[in-house]
């Protein structure tokens, strides 16, 4: 498979490229300063894109590569490929499902005790000498807290499974009602936002989720309320989430993720009640390697002709 052109968009995991680079003919495209000298040298050579959450493969990419055979994503989420694109052209998309539920959920639990506890906070705290001058505010209790999911797929149901071990009521908004989970199910997320105390954003990034959390169910959340999103920023109108925090008109969010990454709005810096991240989601070393060996399982299985490990299309 060596002269099979595989291209990686941008710098991901060292063992991916390494592995990737020991089977395949492996093209990087931040190497080369010119797409347009690049694409002119190499597109009929590149059979294969591996893409992740910051440069999928756009519609430009695919019409770019007339030999494109395949997307192997280094991600769960397909929000940069353009899959109808990919459809229309047989192109095979794939991504990393279910390796990574656990850790983004537990970051997502991990965000929500970092705001309601003020984890981030009393650590800024101690380092910054505070102790001995003053004590660090009283936080919320967590436990028990009613706990309402955007979102019931692996992640989401895994959050829920985690809330429920913290003695949490857990709500869910979903396209449609997930029979047997025993969650409170609700079929608009503004029902769900009044009858939760905390609000977890979990779903895929698609044309109807964007924007799914806009000032309406801020505002019925209410300044006792707190938002973590660990899917998409889209999926939240940020500007207004940010003039909420700055206005008192929520109690705090956490953020794994933003509508223009790397680009964070500064308003949030000086806010002690929000907790940001750099979208380290599924972000562990077992983790990463566990989505390497599946982006390389996949384009092996799709060069060697057999069944795909996770086929999207
Ligand atoms: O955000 C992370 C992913 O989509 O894998």
């Amino acid at each position: 498979m060596d002269s099979v052109g595989v291209l990686m968009t941008c710098p991901m995991l060292d063992y991916l490229e390494e592995q990737l680079g020991k089977r395949f003919k492996l093209f990087k495209l931040w190497n080369h300063s010119s797409l347009s000298e690049f694409m002119r040298a190499n597109s009929n050579s590149i059979r294969a894109v591996v893409g992740n959450t910051q440069i999928g493969a756009d519609a430009n990419m695919i019409d770019s590569l007339p030999e494109l055979e395949i997307v192997s994503s280094y991600s769960v989420g397909l929000d940069k490929i353009d899959l109808k694109k990919c459809k229309e052209k047989g192109i095979r998309v794939t991504n990393t499902p279910d390796v990574l539920t656990d850790d983004v959920a537990d970051l997502a639990i991990g965000l929500a005790l970092a705001v309601f506890r003020r984890i981030s906070e009393g650590d800024r705290f101690v380092k910054n000498g505070l102790w001995k001058k003053t004590d660090l505010e009283l936080g919320t209790k967590f436990s028990g807290k009613a706990v309402g999911i955007i979102g019931l797929g692996r992640i989401g149901s895994a959050v829920a499974k985690r809330a429920v071990a913290f003695g949490c009521p857990v709500n869910y908004y979903s396209r449609t009602e997930k029979p047997d989970t025993g969650y409170k199910y609700y079929s608009s997320v503004l029902d769900l936002a009044s009858n939760s105390e905390i609000l977890i954003v979990a779903c895929a990034l698609t044309e109807e989720t964007y924007h799914i959390v806009n000032r309406q169910v801020i505002d019925v959340l209410g300044p006792k309320g707190i938002i973590i999103n660990v899917g998409r920023g889209p999926h939240i109108d940020e500007p207004e989430l940010v003039s909420a925090l700055v206005e008192g008109r929520l109690a705090g969010a956490g953020f794994d993720v933003f509508e223009n990454e790397p680009e964070v709005p500064e308003q949030l810096f000086g806010l002690e009640n929000v907790v940001l991240l750099p979208h380290v989601g599924s972000d562990t070393v077992e983790t990463s390697m566990a989505m390497a060996d599946l982006v390389i399982g996949n384009l092996e299985a799709h060069f060697l002709k057999k069944p795909l490990l996770t086929p999207v299309i």
